[in-house]
């Protein structure tokens, strides 16, 4: 996967930005459950980075991280049902998630799926552009540039606002100070421990307490919101998604969702929806800082038809730092894929973080250039490439963050140049999302 020599010519050369320490061989045990709660990349050694499957045991429990593109569209798309979500995982994030579709399986998410299928179809999407535009105007308008700016903020408000305006038509103003300091308490409490990995989920470990007394006062909190919608007075049409998941039925029984399903869901898309779009959108400015050459490309195409340097752009941010790091199933029977034995149990690890950067997939793999996703350049594997997962749990919301993540990135870029205040490198550490070491402040300078 190289750029050809064409676009090799007429772009910016590639840059390596700082990469993220990886130890030469994997850490002990007890290193290990305390990267657990930090940095959870930092437990996968070079050698992760350059075989097709990477084994280790864990507690007497088997972890697999697949590199394989054969093997894991094996787990994502052929064999699903031998696959569930992982106890830590339903652990973690239920709390936040609820019984929305990210955390359901079997019969009930295939029921939310296909009922929420329409509501994220390119012409469902169409819809929810001009909140797009509205909320990045409204956002990046109000923004004062003149002192130094912390855009992992900024780009969380933006995503905040537009996920709110696109799910509710409502703007978030009276509510972001709330969610933001319930998610950045929560995240907190995000990391697991040896009991949370032990113990079945279905006993509480002393960590779900707080996880669960959040999780309480976020699903409260967006109740309030849904209800504050439901007042608002009806309109003709569909205006935003809340009215799409209220319209949608199931196509085989007519069925609607019930209140608690609509909050779930609501709470659902708000948080995978926002979170993510915001740390794609905070990678972009990263590495467009250092490499005002192709800050410069995203700026003359903004508001063109077309905007192929901002998508590669943005396709490149986040192979490199890919919001969803790791894809974690539980194997529930036996399997076998190119490579490996699965035992039920095991604990299967798709890793964009670790795909993305693998010896064997990609040429330069640590260097920063978006030509390798500029037209004309051979197209990517597959399965080497998954910032949104793949197979029919592939993130529904996949179009729509492009859509935003473009229009936002845009909307920045052609009003000023960004550049980082300190050398200091922004290095990726990740537990449940691909986050910064440090909130870094950047000077925005004018256009
Ligand atoms: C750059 C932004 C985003 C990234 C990197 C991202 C990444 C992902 C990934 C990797 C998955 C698959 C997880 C797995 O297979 O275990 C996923 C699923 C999902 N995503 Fe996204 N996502 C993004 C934006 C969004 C947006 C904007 C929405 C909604 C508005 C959304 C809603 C969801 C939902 C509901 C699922 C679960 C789908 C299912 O299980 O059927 N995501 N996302």
């Amino acid at each position: 996967m190289t750029p050809s020599d064409a676009l090799a010519d007429a772009f910016p050369a590639a840059f390596l930005p700082p990469a993220p320490p990886v130890p030469a061989a994997a850490p002990g045990i007890l290193a290990q459950l305390r990267l657990f709660r930090r940095n959870v990349p930092a437990t996968w050694p070079r050698r992760a980075y350059e075989d097709a499957v990477y084994q280790r045991p864990f507690l007497g429990r088997r972890s697999l991280l697949l590199n394989d593109p054969a093997a894991i569209r094996h787990v994502l798309v052929e064999a699903t049902e031998r696959y569930r979500r992982t106890p830590a995982t339903l652990r973690v994030l239920g709390p936040l998630l609820g019984q929305g579709l990210v955390l359901s399986e079997g019969a009930a998410w295939r029921l939310q799926r296909r009922t929420l299928a329409p509501a994220f179809a390119p012409r469902a999407v169409a819809l929810l552009l001009p909140h797009i535009h509205a909320a990045t105007e409204d956002v990046l308008g109000a923004l004062d540039a003149r002192a130094p700016v912390d855009l992992l903020g900024v780009t969380q408000g933006l995503a905040l606002e537009i996920a709110g305006r696109s799910m509710v038509s409502l703007g978030m103003a009276r509510w972001r100070g709330r969610l933001r300091t319930l998610l950045d308490a929560y995240g907190r409490h995000a990391g697991v421990h040896l009991p949370d990995i032990l113990l079945p989920p279905a006993v509480p470990t002393p960590w779900d307490l707080p996880r669960r007394r959040i999780g309480r006062r976020w699903m409260a909190l967006v109740a309030e919101i849904v209800a504050a919608r439901q007042a608002e007075p009806r309109a003709d049409g569909p205006r935003d998604l809340l009215d799409l998941v209220l319209a949608a039925r199931d196509p085989e029984t007519g069925r609607a969702f019930s209140p608690a399903e609509v909050r779930d869901q609501v709470a659902t898309l708000l948080l995978a929806g926002h979170e993510t779009t915001a740390l794609a959108l905070f990678w972009c400015c990263v590495l467009l800082a250092q490499a005002p050459g192709w800050q410069d490309r995203v700026a003359a195409e903004a508001g063109a038809a077309e905007q192929p340097v901002t998508r590669a752009v943005i396709e490149e941010a986040i192979r490199l730092y890919p919001p969803a790091f790791t894809l974690a199933r539980l194997a529930i029977e036996a399997d076998e894929v190119p490579g490996a034995r699965l035992r039920r149990g095991d604990v299967v690890l798709i890793a964009p973080w670790v795909l993305h950067r693998h010896r064997r997939l990609w040429q330069a793999p640590e260097a920063f250039d978006p030509r390798r996703f500029l037209p004309g350049a051979p197209a990517p594997e597959r399965f080497a490439y998954l910032p949104f997962g793949a197979g029919p749990r592939v993130c529904i919301g996949a179009q729509f963050a492009m859509a935003e993540a473009m229009i936002a990135l845009a909307g920045l870029v052609r009003r000023w140049r960004v550049a980082l205040v300190t050398d200091r490198p922004v290095l990726p550490v990740a537990v449940t999302t691909t986050q910064p070491d440090h909130r870094p402040l950047f000077r925005l300078i004018p256009r």
